[in-house]
């Protein structure tokens, strides 16, 4: 798993390995990083040019360092310095020294339409509300050049830990970041700035706490997608029970068990008013459309998905909330819990809520440009864990644990996709794994399976639950032409 850091995080850690290095060497080590990156990008270093937009802090010192190596390997390049008299000494002593050309910011245009690579040093961790204006001009000057865009440590203008952008930010397409990946670069408009994340080691690892917030790679999420052995049976893998859609609008119901058996095909009841559609649909899933509690032993739940919002609707969230057994809960049924939240309130098995912003601001939280903090605010006050969908989607749960998932395209942000989601969390719930786990990984392979389709053109929920074991497939690292049976 990949460990979040928050700026004050590094900041204490760097305080610790600072105290036992000699001085300057944390920042060499950034800078050499910084500048071996540059190299790989640009393919050559005699030749190239290369424009610094370097403000006064650390950050900028990064900027000078790196640029100095590359000055020193026969690229042409040009520091453009926020503020001249505070830029960071050893640094642009470097940089000097090394050939660097150093203009004001007002002079830098003909340096930006040159250049084959811009590195952002105006702020890293230590930028904080919206970029001045000087230096938002200058970075809406990059932008308007042809050059790769390579952020130092954190894109300027993004807020390290929230992924918040107020204003004008730099829109880079590599981001180079030191000791450890800040939030900011993965969640909310901070992820659409930073374009590639690189880490470069720089020693903090020994200093950092543990992590409050992860992304998963395949490997972990594979890791909690354990395959059938040679003892289960239909029933323990884990059997999940799904309420959703109705008679007249079956598609949710039928979205959400195909998805359910696509993940863990164990065994999927249903129980709802959509039974016919999913029984055309899924001859494989056991079908009732009696109550929840007609069919038949469950593992977890799944509720809410095009169920509607009528008394009966209510009636049946509050059965399947009464159980003891994990639920998720979608769509209809957020809009009743934001009404009455009570019903999921600290419930003995966990709960599960997926919203999306509009649902996620019914219950009166935003959520705002902080979105792993929303979430873990939702999550804490209704003891549940909380999977709010975006770009990046937020896992939080009531203590604190989040996931920001990695997985994704634009394309999933068509209808029904969410029903998609329910049905995998719902299989994962089944199979008792930890809810919050449950939920990052069922983002994880969702937003895979989003990709799998998407590349064949642009996609619809049906096409998610088709290319669903595909997708898994690779999460596994399952190369598709090798039988998985086959010990290869
Ligand atoms: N502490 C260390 O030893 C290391 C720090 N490193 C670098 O140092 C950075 C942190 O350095 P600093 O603490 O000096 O802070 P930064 O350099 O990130 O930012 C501080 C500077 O930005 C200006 N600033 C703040 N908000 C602004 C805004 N909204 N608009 C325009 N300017 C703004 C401040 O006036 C100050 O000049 C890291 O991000 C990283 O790049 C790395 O060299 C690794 C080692
Ligand atoms: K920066």
């Amino acid at each position: 798993m990949i460990g979040l850091f928050t700026a004050a995080e590094i900041r204490a850690a760097e305080a610790r390995l600072l105290a036992a290095l000699p001085d300057g060497a944390l920042m060499q080590r950034a800078a050499t990083g910084l500048a071996t990156v540059c190299l790989r990008l640009l393919g050559r270093s005699y030749g190239a040019r290369v424009t610094l937009l370097v403000g006064a802090g650390n950050n900028g010192g990064d900027a000078l360092f790196a640029g100095a190596r590359l000055a020193s390997r026969g690229t042409q390049v040009t520091a453009a310095l926020l503020a001249p008299e505070r830029a960071h000494e050893a640094g642009l002593t470097a940089f000097r020294r090394a050939g660097g050309r150093v203009v004001a910011p007002e002079a830098a245009g003909p340096a930006l339409e040159r250049a084959d690579l811009v590195l952002d040093g105006i702020t890293g961790i230590g930028g904080s509300g919206g970029l001045r204006p000087d230096a938002a001009a200058l970075v809406d000057r990059a932008a308007a050049g042809p050059a790769l865009m390579v952020a130092v440590d954190v894109p300027s203008g993004v807020d390290a830990d929230t992924g918040a952008v107020d204003g004008a930010a730099f829109a880079a397409t590599h981001t180079v970041t030191f000791g450890a990946v800040k939030p900011g670069l993965v969640v909310g408009q901070g992820r659409g700035h930073a374009g590639e994340v690189h880490l470069i080691g720089i020693g903090l690892d020994e200093h950092l706490p543990a992590p409050a917030a992860w992304q998963l790679t395949d490997a972990d999420a594979a890791a909690r997608l354990p395959l059938p052995d040679a003892d289960d049976d239909k029933y323990t893998q884990g059997v999940v029970g799904i309420v959703a859609g109705s008679a007249t609008y079956p598609g949710a119901g039928v979205l959400c068990t195909g998805a359910a058996l696509r993940t863990r095909p164990g065994l999927v009841r249903y129980a709802g008013t959509a039974a016919d559609g999913v029984r055309a649909a899924w001859p494989e899933a056991i079908v009732t459309d009696g109550r929840p509690g007609d069919a038949g032993r469950v593992q977890a739940w799944v509720v809410g998905p095009g169920m509607g919002t009528d008394d009966d609707a209510r009636s049946v969230l509050a059965e399947v909330l009464a159980t003891d057994l994990p639920v998720l809960a979608d769509a209809d049924a957020l809009t009743m819990l934001a009404r009455e939240p009570d019903l999921a309130r600290n419930r003995p098995a966990p709960t599960v809520l997926t919203p999306h912003d509009r649902e996620f601001a019914r219950f009166g939280y935003g959520p705002g440009s902080d979105r792993i903090g929303a979430a873990r605010r939702l999550a804490a006050d209704l003891g549940a864990v909380v999977l709010l969908k975006g770009e990046a989607t937020v896992v939080a749960d009531p203590g604190g644990t989040a996931f920001v998932n990695a997985t994704g395209t634009p394309w999933l942000a068509t209808a029904g996709t969410g029903d998609v989601l329910s049905g995998i969390t719902g299989a994962l719930l089944a199979t008792g794994l930890p809810a919050v786990e449950a939920a990052a990984v069922a983002a994880h392979v969702h937003g895979r399976a989003g990709q799998v389709a998407a590349a064949r053109g642009p996609l619809i929920a049906g096409d998610l639950v088709r290319h669903l074991p595909e997708a898994i497939s690779r999460v596994r690292g399952v190369r598709p032409d090798r039988l998985p049976d086959s010990g290869a």
